[in-house]
């Protein structure tokens, strides 16, 4: 029986995370964690989440859940995710991390604090997408340089980052598999005479609105033909069973940074 914690558990994810641990076989709910002052600490978790009182209070004690648990689920933001990192390292506890909006030094720290401990790093948890990813290397590949690459996201109005990880996942992807620098090439602003498009660069486009929970159009334009690769998510529950489906994974696995391809045998 794996015991599974989740930190992050009164929002969106973490609520629809703990019903998908309830609803799975060999698995057991251990823990939820909220920031420190959240006013739903000490409140019973299950009834936040909308499946029955499961006597479990969400707590602000992270050391203390990560104890009793074999695994920690994060959906929180970066900051707080590292943090959490840090302290599952301190206790050899695994953790499953599906917070977005990582920089380019958060994912550095976070390869480097993965030594201590095996980590799931995924943008996106839903096994559609993490297909997507996989194809996506192969049209980039064979379209090569002839297709201008532009990448559509369109999220909830209360999303706090912006272009979705999904979205960056997807852009790094098809740089690497053009030979270019994601960073580099990436192109998320175009205002006024912006002159003609490069070869190079990669559109990156982002729609807020509404409770669109997660829209995704890599678009590869030619002259005369258009191919368009898209992903819609229509609830969360792709994301918590797949992060479920990463805690029941990475709790056998050696230190390191894992990511959905590792758990879904895509590579
Ligand atoms: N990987 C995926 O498949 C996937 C899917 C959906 C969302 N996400 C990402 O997950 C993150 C959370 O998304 P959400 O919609 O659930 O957001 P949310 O704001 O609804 O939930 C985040 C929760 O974290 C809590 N939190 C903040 N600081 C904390 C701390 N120090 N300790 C414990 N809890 C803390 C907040 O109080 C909140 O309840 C975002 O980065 C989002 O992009 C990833
Ligand atoms: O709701 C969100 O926030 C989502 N974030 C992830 C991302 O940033 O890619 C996955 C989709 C939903």
């Amino acid at each position: 029986m794996i015991n599974i914690a989740v930190c992050g558990a009164a929002g969106r994810m973490g609520q629809r995370i703990i019903n998908s641990i309830v609803e799975t076989e060999g698995v057991r709910f251990s823990g939820a964690l909220e920031r420190p002052g959240h006013p739903l600490v000490g409140q019973d978790v299950g009834l936040i989440a909308g499946c029955g009182e499961l006597g479990v209070a969400v707590s602000d004690d992270l050391n203390g859940v990560i104890a009793a648990c074999d695994v920690l689920i994060d959906f929180t933001a970066p900051k707080v995710s590292l943090k959490n990192l840090e302290a599952c390292g301190l206790q050899k506890k695994a953790i499953v991390i599906g917070s977005t909006g990582f920089t380019p030094e958060e994912r550095a720290l976070a390869a480097e604090l993965a030594k201590t401990t095996p980590v799931v790093l995924a943008p996106n948890m839903s096994v559609g997408v993490n297909v997507c990813f996989k194809i996506l290397k192969d049209i980039a590949a064979t379209l090569g340089d002839d297709f201008d690459v532009e990448i559509v996201e369109a999220h909830h109005r209360l999303k706090k980052d912006a272009p979705s990880g999904t979205a960056v996942r997807m852009g790094e992807v098809v740089a690497e598999a053009l030979g270019r620098d994601y960073n580099k090439v990436a192109n998320f602003h175009r205002e006024g005479i912006t002159g003609e498009r490069t070869k190079e660069e990669i559109g990156m486009q982002t729609i807020r609105g509404g409770d669109i929970i997660g829209e995704h159009t890599v678009y590869f334009i030619g002259m005369g033909e258009r191919i368009e690769l898209s992903h819609r998510a229509m609830t969360r529950d792709m994301f918590s069973r797949g992060s479920v489906r990463a805690a029941k994974w990475v709790v056998s696995q050696k230190p390191g940074l894992y990511d959905m391809q590792d758990v879904l045998g895509l590579r």
